[in-house]
């Protein structure tokens, strides 16, 4: 089965793989193989709970306080057997614990979105989990699965693989049904598919099970994101279903992560606030270039650092919108200035432009 290229990768890993006897351990040298590659590698790595239950010797159906102090307990540990799985091969693990929140709303999505650039940046790997030990029952994602397709989403990864105990979707639960048929290729997650999932059987460690993998890849996809369900078990498990060697099932996605983020900029927000731009800024952007403060003559509403702003060209046209480096303060001060002038005037920068062309859709 050829697996899409992916410059950028999150790999979400099970509690079966992770907290099992074998540890994450099998994993580190197919993912050294990726980073010498050039490629991005971000982890979801499941397993705190399981780990913590096992150190603090609480029941497999432990209460949802139980199962916190179990993550709290179990946490460091993993980034523990993360890190000396790691270390032989020169990979330095980076931990990310996350809450829904992080993922939902768009300040603190920038931010960890940052946060994982700066840390790819450095050679790092971030290793995300839930952070579950505070995170109250409406503030879960709940499962990793759903995690990992968010982390995919903001880090506008092109490839979710989902490790788990089995080589991808079957037509219904293999582990109740012996002889049922393996799934290869999914076009769309339609209610067809959905219905042929079902719940973890994976003895008490895992959650979710098929369907939590099926709304994950629900989620990819409409990010501009394919996935790759597969086993991950045994020595070089992630290598083989990477290279087409071991089966396993690829949801496609809609269209590219790019594509996905602007259509995101584009229609979902609201914007909070305008920037009236001079006609060489609105010829600029039409030619591709980001926004920068020099092009800029008045600021309108009230806005945040990675809120949502119209650009208004001098007819007040409105010629696109975009995310704003800089709330409505801050960008008042910077009317006119040049990118060398923006330490001085504010005494920091987050960068020359106060719209990245990234982050800027045309209309
Ligand atoms: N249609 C299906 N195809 C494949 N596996 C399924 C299906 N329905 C339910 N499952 C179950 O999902 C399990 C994997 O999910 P889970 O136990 O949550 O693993 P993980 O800890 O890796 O997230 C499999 O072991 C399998 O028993
Ligand atoms: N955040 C939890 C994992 C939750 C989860 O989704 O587990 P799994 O189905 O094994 O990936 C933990 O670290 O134990």
């Amino acid at each position: 089965m050829p697996v899409p290229p992916a410059r950028r990768l999150v790999i979400k890993l099970g509690s079966s793989l992770v907290a099992g006897e074998a540890g994450p351990a099998r994993f580190a040298r197919d993912i050294a193989a990726l980073c010498a590659e050039g490629r991005q590698v971000i982890l979801v790595s499941s397993g705190a709970v399981a780990l913590g239950r096992r150190l603090l010797d609480l029941p497999r159906n432990a209460r949802l306080d139980q199962k916190q102090a179990a993550a709290a307990a179990g946490q460091p540990l993993l980034m523990q057997a993360w890190r000396e799985s790691l270390a032989p091969h020169g990979l330095i693990p980076a931990q990310l614990l996350l809450t829904a929140q992080d993922t939902e709303q768009r300040r603190a999505f920038l931010n960890a979105r940052g946060t994982i650039d700066a840390l790819l940046k450095a050679g790092a790997i971030p290793i995300v989990n839930e952070n579950d030990s505070t995170a109250t029952a409406e503030l879960r994602v709940g499962d990793n699965d759903r995690l990992s397709a968010r982390v995919a989403q903001l880090s506008g990864a092109e490839l979710l693989v989902l490790l788990s105990d089995v080589d991808g979707l079957y037509e219904a639960d293999p582990r109740r049904v012996p002889g049922a048929r393996h799934i290869d290729r999914v076009a769309a997650i339609t209610p067809e598919i959905m219905a042929l999932a079902g719940d973890s059987a994976s003895g008490g460690l895992g959650t979710g099970g098929m369907r939590t993998k099926l709304e994950a890849a629900r989620i990819a996809a409409a990010a501009g994101c394919a996935t790759l369900i597969g086993s991950g078990e045994g020595e070089g498990a992630l290598g083989r279903l990477l290279d087409g060697l071991a089966r396993g099932t690829l949801v496609e996605a809609t269209g590219s992560p790019a594509s996905a983020y602007k259509a995101w900029i584009a229609g979902t927000l609201a914007p909070a606030g305008a920037l009236r731009i001079d006609a060489g800024a609105a010829a600029a952007l039409a030619r591709g270039s980001s926004l920068l403060p020099s092009g800029v003559l008045a600021v309108d509403g009230s806005f945040g650092r990675g809120d949502c702003v119209a650009l208004l060209d001098p007819a007040g046209q409105e010629v696109g919108r975009g995310l704003s480096r800089y709330d409505d303060g801050e960008t008042q001060r910077l009317l006119g200035a040049r990118g060398a002038d923006i330490a001085g005037r504010l005494g920091y920068s987050r960068g020359d432009e106060l719209i990245h062309r990234d982050d800027l859709v045309l209309r």
